[in-house]
């Protein structure tokens, strides 16, 4: 894996931004898009940017379940909120909290990957080392699924909710197979939080009891760091 230091989230939103722009250079169409904190920089350089993504697909890696789109909470409000209402993609495509049949969604969420083979994945990672969705024992096999969160995901991630008793414990996620099929990968990581799964991501064994490990195996993968989530390197 390429590791890129940088100094702040700021500069790594760019370094991650301008990996997109050589990518769109290069013929990539389809980009798979995170969530969380983590990206808002780069969603930030995209937005200032004159860059055109009318011709381009999102394919989002996971979504609340329960959470309706236009839900302040959700995914989808998310992505639309910080990317898509200021720079308009021909299509974007997030799981179905709502569905009523999910393992429908699952499969018809496969069917999406399948027909917008990913060109460029952008991933954070979570503190226990999760990625999209994919929490630690998640097979690596596995495509598109419904989990329960961990407590250490419910945990980090309230601080978006009123209370903790409104963060949804259910989501659906893209597996990490799915990933692994991306052709390029960018994964971003900044703070201190982040830097014992940053650690075992890039030093420890590949296993699934770490899902951001799996990156090892993938030949092209950049992970973009600052000086907080390099620390224990
Ligand atoms: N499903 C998302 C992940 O895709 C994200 O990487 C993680 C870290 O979030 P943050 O970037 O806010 O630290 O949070 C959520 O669990």
């Amino acid at each position: 894996m390429d590791v890129m230091r940088v100094k702040n989230a700021d500069e790594g939103g760019k370094k991650a931004f301008e990996i997109l722009k050589e990518g769109i250079a290069n013929g990539a169409n389809t980009f798979g898009l995170a969530t969380g904190s983590t990206p808002e920089t780069m969603y930030s350089y995209m937005v200032a940017s004159d860059v055109d993504f009318s011709d381009k697909v999102s394919v989002n890696l996971d979504e609340y379940v329960g959470l309706d789109g236009n839900d302040e909470q959700s995914y989808r409000y998310f992505m639309d909120q910080h990317l898509f209402n200021h720079k308009p993609f021909k299509k974007t495509y997030v799981p179905n909290g709502k569905a009523t049949d999910l393992d429908a969604e699952c499969q018809r969420y496969d069917g999406v990957i399948a027909d917008n083979p990913i060109d460029i994945q952008v991933l954070g990672i979570g503190q226990n080392g999760h990625i999209g969705f994919n929490e630690p024992g998640t097979s690596f096999d596995a495509t598109t699924h419904v989990v329960e969160l961990t407590d250490s995901t419910v945990n980090a991630n309230k601080r978006y909710f009123d209370k903790i008793e409104d963060v949804p414990t259910r989501a659906l996620t893209m597996g990490i197979q799915s990933i692994m099929k991306s052709k390029k990968i960018i994964l971003m990581a900044f703070g201190k939080a982040k830097a014992d799964a940053v650690k075992s991501m890039l030093e420890g064994e590949v296993t699934e009891n770490l899902p951001a490990s799996v990156l090892q195996n993938h030949g092209d993968v950049v992970v973009i760091l600052d000086e907080d989530a390099a620390s224990k390197l």
